[in-house]
Order: structure tokens, then C-alpha cells, then sequence
């Protein structure tokens, strides 16, 4: 098989994209290309604009100037849930899950929802049950499906993490927007999220936020690097971890274990 390919396609695009916040400019012509089956690391130090690149991509927040493409369809003018039907999911770093509703219950309600967000849920649960085998197989790929009778609310931190994932999961997106997946979590934690993600990874794109360096250099095929609102540096990651600017405004930070 030929597997040259001339130019990556491309899933997600952020085309000269700018947010203001009175006066205060969190996103500063941010451009960024996250390649169709990848998975995209969006790095940076502390208020670098992080989290709102990720709420500007999935339509949280509106763009002051710029643009947003899916699979090369401009969505910045299109609501979240509208985001979510052309393929594009993402997780929150407060939690969505359902405390009192069981594992399985919360993956039940997300799937018959037209987003993964807690809205409309007063459907009876019985007739949510058609719906039950496909819950269990994510629960199955989110390692949870040992436990789908237990409540969310006795979930350790990391297993409600792998419950979000799941109810991500429910939309079968084909760009999945993680933010911070390990956030909180010890070493065994943080272990079963990496092989969590390269499951959930599997025939679609993911980009995350993460902090944690060593979790980067695991999963990441390329990175992009913010910097007070801007991109820094963006590319293969065994590239840009050399890059002498990102050593000194980030990567350096870390001990270099990167
Ligand atoms: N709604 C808002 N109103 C005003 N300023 C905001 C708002 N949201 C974010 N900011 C500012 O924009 C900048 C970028 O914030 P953002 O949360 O996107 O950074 P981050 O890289 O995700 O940070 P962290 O790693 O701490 O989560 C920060 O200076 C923040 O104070």
C-alpha cells in the first residue's frame, strides 16, 4: 500500500484567532492545525489561554476575530451542541457526571442526548435500556465496566475522569477535546488515563491540555506551545521539545524530562 501522503488532512483549524476580554487579549491570533488521527497536545505555562483556545474550538466562547474549522467546515458561528453533531466532543475540567445517577445510568443519559452536557434527562431510564449496549461497550473501552451499577458520587477522582471520557464518548466524536485529563491524579492514575487515551484514540483525533510533561512525551504525536495568548511553537513533538524558545518558556521549567 502507497502511504505517502502528499499533505495531511486536516480535522480542526484555528485561523488567525483572536479573544478579548475587556481589553485584556487572552487569545492573540492564534493559528493551529491538528492533522485527521493524531493526537495534539496544547501546551503552556499558567494563563497562556489554554482553556479558552479549547472553549473558543468547541464554541463555548465566541471568537472576537477569526475562525474555527472542522473537517473544513467554519463552526465558530455555530452553537456547542451544533459543534457536537458535526463531530466534535469534548470534556470538561468540572465534572458533568450525574452523582446520583449510577456509572452506566450517566452513560445512558448522555447517549440519548443530543450533547454530552447535562440538559434534558427526564427521559424514564426503561426506555433508555435500548440504549444499554452501547453503553456497555464504552464502558468497556473507558475501563469501567466492572462497576456500572456503582454510584458516580462513590467514584475515586480518576474513575470519574474515565466516566467523563465515556460520556464524551457517547457522541462517537471524531475530534475528541480533552482538557487536563490528568489533572489531580496520582502516578497509577495517571497511567491508566494514558492508555485510556490511546484507546479512546483509536480511528479519531484527540487534542488535549495537559500539564504534565512526561504524559505529553507519552501520548502526543505533535504539540502546540502557548505563550502569553500566542502560539510559541508548533509541530512534532520531538521537534518543538528542542526548540530553544520553548526550553526556555516552558519545557525548561520541568527538569527537561520531557
Ligand atoms: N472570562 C474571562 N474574563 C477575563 N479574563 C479571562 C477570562 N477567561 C480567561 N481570562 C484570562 O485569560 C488568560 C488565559 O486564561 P486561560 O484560563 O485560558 O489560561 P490557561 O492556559 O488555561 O491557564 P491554566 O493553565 O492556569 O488553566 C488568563 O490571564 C485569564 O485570567
Amino acid at each position: 500500500m502507497d502511504r505517502a501522503a502528499p499533505a495531511p488532512a486536516i480535522a480542526l483549524e484555528a485561523r488567525g484567532l483572536v479573544k478579548d476580554f475587556r481589553g485584556f487579549r487572552a487569545t492573540n491570533d492564534v493559528n493551529l492545525q491538528v492533522h485527521d488521527g493524531e493526537i495534539h497536545a496544547i501546551i503552556g505555562p499558567n494563563g497562556a489561554g489554554k482553556t479558552t483556545l479549547f472553549n473558543l474550538l468547541s464554541g463555548f466562547l465566541k471568537p472576537t476575530a477569526g475562525e474555527v474549522r472542522l473537517f473544513g467546515e467554519r463552526v465558530d458561528t455555530l452553537r456547542p451542541f451544533e459543534i457536537v453533531r458535526r463531530g466534535l466532543s469534548r470534556s470538561f475540567q468540572i465534572s458533568s457526571v450525574f452523582p446520583t445517577l449510577s456509572v452506566r445510568e450517566n452513560v445512558l443519559v448522555a447517549l440519548q442526548s443530543p450533547t454530552p452536557l447535562p440538559h434534558r434527562f427526564w427521559v424514564p431510564l426503561s426506555r433508555l435500556e435500548s440504549l444499554g449496549e452501547r453503553a456497555d461497550a464504552i464502558l468497556a473501552d473507558v475501563g469501567l465496566g466492572g462497576m456500572p451499577g456503582r454510584l458516580a458520587a462513590d467514584l475515586s477522582h480518576g474513575e470519574k475522569r474515565q466516566l467523563e471520557i465515556g460520556i464524551s464518548m457517547t457522541q462517537d466524536p471524531r475530534v475528541l477535546l480533552l482538557d487536563e485529563p490528568t489533572s489531580g491524579m496520582g502516578s497509577e492514575g495517571i497511567a491508566r488515563v494514558i492508555a485510556l487515551v490511546r484507546q479512546v484514540a483509536r480511528g479519531r483525533t484527540v487534542v488535549l491540555v495537559e500539564h504534565n510533561m512526561s504524559v505529553v512525551a507519552e501520548l502526543a504525536d505533535r504539540i502546540t506551545v502557548l505563550q502569553y495568548g500566542s502560539v510559541l511553537a508548533s509541530g512534532r513533538y520531538e521537534d518543538v521539545r528542542r526548540d530553544p524558545r520553548v526550553i526556555e518558556a516552558y519545557l525548561g521549567e520541568d527538569g527537561g524530562h520531557a
